[in-house]
């Protein structure tokens, strides 16, 4: 079958061109021939060729290659892309070599072997659809920062403790140095991350996140070191890894903490020596990224040696930014309620609305196990909800309770009602049986989205979807 492939000839010898067509007609779809180069222009004009052969030498006599380096600029200026085959004379190596120089993808030395030219045909066809891969994804990547950028999401809170952290967030993002955010589930870390990688120089490239919480150990090489294409069952094409497709960008390994030592130490290897080889490769390929890793677990989990590698620690905390829980910075509750009262009374199209006093108090006083990812959530839900113009604390279905979490509960402290029973009422229905279990897997993990996602059996996307349905 022949190749999709459009190949121009261009030479002054008809010989040439009529046994350059005949032979590649038989493999690609579409070969032109030309006798008189300054149609060049005209024809680059009409086509985009992706391969051209191009004489050294026009005229009787000529051998000095002078032209082919004048048409070869003239084909390079018209289309930058373009790969160009040289055609010498036998013995004009050294010429071939200083247009290869000067932009020309290889040569062929006349009189010509049909196999060799086939195959050097066949090896710039490939690079040329390589070139064409890297330039397309560089446009799609362009597009997905701008995007990322535009939607550059706001940190809300104006407390001391937020007020610290941005201090750090501004010394540490032009830095490059690598950045450790410490915090409870859904206290911002990943918002964090992206405001460092926007303030520093690199805001122009990617940012990518990977969840260590949520990868098996089998993907976890496949998706941060990549893969060749038959280097175990499954893998049916080349993947490039995350940490191959952050290069130039920053790399933000979310859940570091529940990483297993064995992948710490793979992981370690790989950041100490800047070089990545993707599963099933023989090559390491370097990369320049930045990391900025976040975990939930504690600080001292993390310093104890048999469950974290110290020196993995050490490579990544250069700098160590810990988010306050929310209920240490009350003070930033009604700001980001009503934040989020704006945000989500635009999107559900409901005329402005405000936090009654009751509704910022009540708000104020929950202790918040899931942190702003919680908060965010029951004002979302009070917002779909409510028929006020004013929010009440009704509207949150909020009410007095004891927790049994982490925080230590007072008597002042609220929960959303909503919140499922403890008890196995008997209930039959699926949904209010998932809704019951997802709550208790979550009271029972401390509000650990990771660790009550792995007991469950789900992914922590899976879960987070699961929590946003059933407004937990
Ligand atoms: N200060 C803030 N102002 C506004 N929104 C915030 C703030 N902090 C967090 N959020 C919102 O809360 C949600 C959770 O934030 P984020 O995902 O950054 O938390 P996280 O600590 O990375 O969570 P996890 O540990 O579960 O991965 C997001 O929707 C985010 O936009």
């Amino acid at each position: 079958m022949k190749q999709p492939a459009k190949i121009l000839i261009v030479d002054d010898d008809q010989d040439i061109l009529v046994a350059g067509k005949l032979l590649l007609k038989r493999h690609y779809s579409q070969v032109d021939i030309c006798n008189r180069p300054e149609q060049l222009p005209t024809l680059l004009a009409d086509c985009e060729f992706d391969l051209i052969l191009l004489d050294m030498n026009f005229g009787p006599g000529e051998s000095s290659g002078e032209q082919g380096f004048y048409w070869l600029s003239q084909i390079l200026k018209l289309r930058p892309d373009s790969i160009v085959i040289l055609i010498t004379a036998h013995g004009g190596i050294d010429i071939a070599v200083e247009a290869i120089k000067q932009g020309a993808t290889d040569f062929i030395a006349k009189p010509w072997h049909n196999e060799k030219v086939l195959a050097t045909i066949s090896t710039a066809l490939e690079l040329h659809k390589s070139r064409q891969e890297t330039k397309s994804l560089r446009a799609a990547n362009q597009a997905l920062v701008q995007a990322s950028t535009a939607s550059a999401q706001h940190i809300i809170g104006n407390s001391s403790a937020m007020q610290q952290v941005h201090e750090l967030v501004n010394r540490a993002a032009p830095t490059d140095a690598n950045v450790l955010i410490l915090g409870e589930n859904g206290t911002g870390k990943e918002l964090i991350a992206k405001e460092l990688h926007l303030k520093s120089a690199r805001a122009q490239q990617v940012f990518l996140s990977v969840d260590l919480g949520a990868i098996t150990e089998t993907l976890f090489e496949s998706e941060l070191f990549g893969h060749k294409k038959g280097a175990f069952t499954g893998a049916q094409q080349d993947r490039v890894g995350k940490i191959k497709a952050a290069d130039g960008g920053t790399l933000f390994l979310d859940e570091i903490g529940n990483l297993p030592l064995h992948l710490q130490a793979k992981l370690l290897t790989v950041l100490a020596q800047r070089k990545v080889t993707p599963v099933g490769a023989n090559q390491e390929e370097a990369f320049d990224v930045r990391i900025i890793a976040a975990t939930n677990v504690d600080k001292h989990a993390l310093l104890d040696e048999e469950k974290f590698r110290q020196d993995l620690l050490f490579r990544l905390n250069t700098v160590e930014i810990t988010l306050p829980p929310l209920r240490e910075r009350k003070e930033d509750i009604a700001a980001i309620a009503q934040h989020y009262v704006d945000i989500y009374g635009k999107k559900y199209q409901k005329s402005p609305l405000t936090l009654a006093d009751n509704a910022v108090e009540a708000l104020t006083h929950y202790h918040w196990p899931g942190n702003v990812r919680a908060l965010r959530h029951a004002v979302e839900r009070a917002v779909i909800m409510t028929d006020n113009q004013a929010l009440s604390a009704d509207d949150f279905q909020l009410k007095n309770t004891d927790v049994s979490v982490s925080a230590p509960a007072s008597s002042s402290q609220v929960q959303p009602t909503i919140t499922a029973p403890e008890n196995d009422s008997g209930e039959l229905n699926l949904e209010i049986i998932e809704k019951q279990t997802i709550s208790r897997a979550l009271k029972q993990h401390k509000y650990n989205i990771s660790h009550a996602a792995k007991a469950l059996g789900l992914t922590r996307a899976a879960l987070y979807r699961r929590m946003e349905k059933h407004g937990l």
